[in-house]
């Protein structure tokens, strides 16, 4: 029995686990932005717990079973069965209800005696750390003399760590008493031979001080596996809960393109006296402030701005990652709380320098921007030329078949060399993403929010180019730091600044303003103007 349940364990272990796992994988899957940040902070619970709960749940079973065979076994052995069997129960009920035992709470723990803080820092001050300090400035002696005056301020004072200090007493009752129960069940066994010794034999008191003892432990051991067992179960229920997690951001009904109200051009924005602060966000400020604006269908847009000041919040809010605080925003002519979400995804296309590399190949990396063709290599290729990324691929030993292993590179370097691309290399394959995603032909909002950080200019004002093509005229909104032919080309440049749009037009329009925007262009300008006292 034991050897089959050793050999059947890990495999019904890692059939248990792995159900869990993809269970806890499709509720992430679903959860949105706010709701998943929210559950980062809250969640522990692992398909684990769920492997751990069926074994104490076994164990329990298991030893009830122990249990039950030992009290019949020392209830038909002596004459007073019963009283025997209650007084082998009292030494178990003291130790698991009498002791105090800390791994069964949720602690804190920490020390206010100045004597054992000084100690430790001036332990920390002799470590590796501070070495060069301490050689340098020849503190040692000094370090020695304080750490001696410490430990004599310290005394006899226990520093034994919370675990056994928590179990400690004040007075010794409890201890003696939980000793002295352990031997009730023989003192009993003796009193009763004492008074009729024909009945009773060596033999017996010796097997029954065997079985009570082993009552004993199974009792305690089903004590602390229950406990275990307990907070397991919560953890399960826990698991289960994770599939009904409401989203913070429900969708609406309204099928989306639904093309009796939706432009040929694409889509078309009104923002409404738009306020946001991110949830748990750290500033008092809101990083949107009452911002009202519109972005017609088919308009090349600009949103320029120093750092901070709500650019890429706005792009959040347009493509729904969040839902504003206050306001309205309008999607050709309704609200954009109306409509499906996953419709909304389908037709957007969202390209920042947020987004990273997957742990797959370079083909899937690609592919996934249109994940119905994500095995179609003629397509992949194609967005990855457009994509700027034709390059990286022929450069690689398994071209498009190259896996990325992100997290895992730095294990397996001593032992194989993975793929490693650069900055600007990522960022090549993370566009050719969003241009297969154009390829769906689907796309009537694409948005570019600082996606060229680590290109070279010309590899920028290429990608920047063809976004423009691929887009095929339909809404765009580029963020960007780098004025140039972008805010020359674009129907409109709104200008942010703490959270607010203080200006809207045309790069002609905003120059001859000489507000924000002529000021933000001239700081760039200037780099570049001849300097003629050189
Ligand atoms: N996930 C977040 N959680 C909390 N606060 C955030 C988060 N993202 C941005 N913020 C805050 O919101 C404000 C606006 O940030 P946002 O990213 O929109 O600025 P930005 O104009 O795009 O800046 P940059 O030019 O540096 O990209 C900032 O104060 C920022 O600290």
């Amino acid at each position: 029995m034991t050897w089959a349940s050793e050999y059947v364990a890990p495999m019904l272990g890692t059939r248990v686990r792995l159900h869990f796992e993809e269970y806890i994988l499709r509720a992430k899957l679903r959860l949105d932005l706010p709701t998943g940040a929210d559950l980062n902070k809250e969640s522990s619970v692992t398909a684990m717990q769920a492997w751990h709960a069926f074994i104490y749940l076994s164990e329990i079973f298991q030893q009830t079973l122990q249990l039950s065979s030992q009290i019949l076994f020392i209830f038909q052995q002596t004459n007073g069965g019963l009283i025997f069997t209650l007084l082998s129960l009292v030494n178990p009920v003291l130790v698991t209800k009498g002791s105090r035992y800390l791994w069964l709470q949720a602690f804190v723990f920490y020390s206010d005696n100045l004597s054992y803080l000084r100690l430790r820092a001036l332990s920390l001050l002799a470590s590796d750390d501070y070495r060069e300090d301490f050689v340098s400035g020849h503190i040692g002696p000094w370090i020695s003399a304080e750490y001696k005056k410490a430990r004599e301020r310290l005394g006899s004072i226990s520093t034994s760590e919370p675990f056994s200090a928590y179990r400690l007493r004040a007075t010794p009752i409890m201890s003696i008493l939980t000793r002295l129960s352990g031997d009730f069940p023989m003192l009993f066994w003796a009193a009763n031979a004492i008074l009729d010794p024909k009945n009773y034999t060596v033999t017996s008191f010796a097997i029954l001080q065997q079985h009570s003892q082993a009552l004993n432990l199974t009792c305690q051991t089903i004590y602390f596996n229950f406990a275990e067992a307990v907070t397991s179960f919560s953890q399960v229920k826990e698991l289960y809960e994770l599939a009904n997690i409401e989203n913070k951001i429900p969708g609406g009904d309204q099928a989306y393109p639904n093309f009796a109200h939706n432009s040929e051009k694409g889509m078309g924005f009104e923002l409404k006296n738009v306020s946001f602060a991110y949830p748990g966000g750290k500033s008092k400020d809101n990083a949107i402030k009452n911002v009202s604006l519109k972005i017609p269908a088919g308009h090349l847009v600009v949103i320029v701005g120093a750092n901070g000041s709500g650019k890429s919040t706005i792009i959040k809010l347009l493509n729904r990652l969040y839902d504003v605080d206050s306001g309205e925003i309008i999607v050709d002519g309704l609200p954009i709380k109306d409509y499906r979400i996953a419709d909304l995804r389908k037709v957007q296309a969202l390209l920042t320098q947020d987004h990273k590399l997957y742990p797959l190949t370079l083909a899937e990396n690609i592919g996934l921007g249109h994940p119905d063709h994500v095995d179609n290599i003629d397509m992949i290729l194609q967005a990855a030329e457009s994509g700027g990324a034709d390059g990286v691929i022929k450069r690689q030993n398994d071209g498009v078949n190259t896996v990325l292993h992100p997290k895992l590179k730095s294990i397996l370097d001593g032992l194989e060399k993975k793929a490693e691309l650069s900055g600007g290399e990522k960022q090549r394959i993370v566009a050719s993403r969003t241009f297969m995603r154009f390829l769906s032909g689907n796309i009537r909002f694409a948005v570019a929010d600082e996606p060229s950080s680590a290109l070279d200019p010309k590899g920028e004002h290429q990608l920047f180019q063809r976004l423009r093509e691929s887009g095929g005229g339909k809404t765009m909104i580029f963020v960007t730091h780098r004025f140039g032919h972008l805010t020359k080309h674009a129907d409109l440049i709104i200008c942010m600044k703490e959270g607010e749009a203080i200006e809207m037009g045309t790069h002609k329009e905003l120059m001859a303003r000489g507000g924000e925007y002529s000021e933000l262009y001239n700081v760039e300008a200037q780099a570049f103007a001849v300097d003629t006292t050189l």
